[in-house]
């Protein structure tokens, strides 16, 4: 098993864009790690106190993760950390060791770890 970050700065307070931003974030988290969705265990979101207006499992269940446990929660209210950000942690069966691992930090999130997002599959 192992973890896989994601994170994805979202434009507008708004249902349709948080749905595209989770969906891309999604999608490419997917893409670049080889995942099946029965592979993914639990994928569990956090969204900072602006964004309200969606719930961020939503957007998964609309492309088809309905069977992928989901759950979502506020982010900690830092002063001074990045404004209207969607991250999530997902839990994958998977052999691959943690430095095979591709975490993906799209928009302004790529400042939150800069360490993590620059992987080796990038
Ligand atoms: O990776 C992120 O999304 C961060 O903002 C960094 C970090 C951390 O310090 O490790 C901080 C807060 C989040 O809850 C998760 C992780």
């Amino acid at each position: 098993m192992q973890g896989i970050r994601g994170a994805i700065t979202v434009g507008e307070n708004k249902k349709e864009i948080i749905f595209e931003a989770v969906q891309d974030l999604l999608n490419q988290l997917v893409e670049k790690n080889d995942l099946a969705l029965s592979d993914i265990g639990a994928a569990i979101f956090s969204a900072t106190p602006d964004l309200n207006a969606a719930f961020p499992a939503a957007a998964a269940r609309k492309i088809g993760w309905n069977l992928v446990p989901l759950f979502g929660t506020q982010e900690l209210d830092v002063e001074n950390g990045l404004d209207m950000c969607v991250r999530v942690l997902l839990l994958v069966n998977t052999d691959k060791k943690q430095e095979e691992i591709a975490h993906v930090y799209l928009g302004e999130s790529n400042c939150l770890r800069p360490d993590l997002a620059k992987n080796i599959l990038d």
